[in-house]
């Protein structure tokens, strides 16, 4: 279970935050589920010496990852940055990023180059607006942006990524994609693992369901066989709420 802050709780806040999820998570439930949680860059070095003082089971990581490794590149945290902060994660391509900083799945698929390059895990993003859904095609252009994240990426890497299907219409809309319609474009997703690389490492690779995930929708979306996991971007502000949904299976 991840949680994607997004632009929200500066560095003080990110401390509370983690403290208040490690004291409520922390008995023998906890390591049933692994809890990530995703804060903006300006967080990760107070969430890292909480988590390395108090040794907290709690993973973290990165929103983004420049696709170069140094230079000239006014606001790019590079992944030797984040590697050098303890960073497990780092989310790619979330819609947010090809929509208003117009990534492209070359430049993404260039950032999951660079996350493994450092040591990273990237945490694949994709999935489809609404006309592409309407018009029926949301199984094609989310297959197609795996495709293109994956270009080149050899199996002994792609073996530990972890892809986040997000419809982009149910992204803080409220709006959740039925559990049924998850399902399909989910095993659509291990399908295509299994062709680009094998059935075996399509069957290791974790599948995450993102988009408008709350504690009353977690526990049927968690039941489908091909979702593994949530990428949860509001409801992951609220620390309750959060540790609610990673104990989807207390409900
Ligand atoms: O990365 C998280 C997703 O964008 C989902 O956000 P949301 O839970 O606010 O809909």
């Amino acid at each position: 279970m991840a949680g994607n802050w997004k632009m929200n709780l500066n560095h003080l806040e990110a401390i509370a935050h983690v403290q208040k999820l490690a004291f409520a998570l922390a008995d023998k439930d906890y390591e049933a589920v692994e809890v990530a949680v995703l804060p903006p860059f300006t967080d990760l070095r107070s969430v890292q010496t909480l988590v390395d003082g108090d040794k907290l089971k709690i993973k973290y990581g990165a929103q983004d990852i420049s696709a170069h490794d140094s230079g000239a590149y006014t606001g790019e945290i590079s992944g030797a940055m984040l590697a050098k902060l303890k960073c497990t994660y780092v989310a790619v391509g979330h819609s947010e990023r090809r929509q208003y900083h117009a990534e492209t799945d070359e430049i993404v698929n260039a950032k999951v180059k660079a996350a493994y390059k450092h040591g990273l895990t990237p945490i694949l993003c994709v999935g489809e607006e609404l006309d592409i859904r309407e018009a029926g095609n949301h199984v094609a252009h989310t297959l197609s942006q795996v495709e293109g994240g994956l270009k080149d990426v050899p199996a002994e890497q792609a073996e530990s990524i972890v892809i986040a299907y997000e419809p982009v219409w149910a992204i803080g809309t409220g709006k959740v994609c039925g559990a049924g319609d998850a399902q399909e474009v989910c095993q659509a997703i291990r399908g295509k693992l299994a062709e680009l690389y094998s059935q075996e490492l399509a069957d290791q690779v974790r599948i995450q369901y993102g988009g408008s995930v709350k504690s009353g929708n977690v526990a049927e979306i968690m039941a489908q066989p091909d979702v593994d996991g949530a990428l949860v971007g509001g409801a992951s502000l609220d620390a309750d709420e959060f540790v609610k949904i990673a104990r989807f299976r207390d409900q």
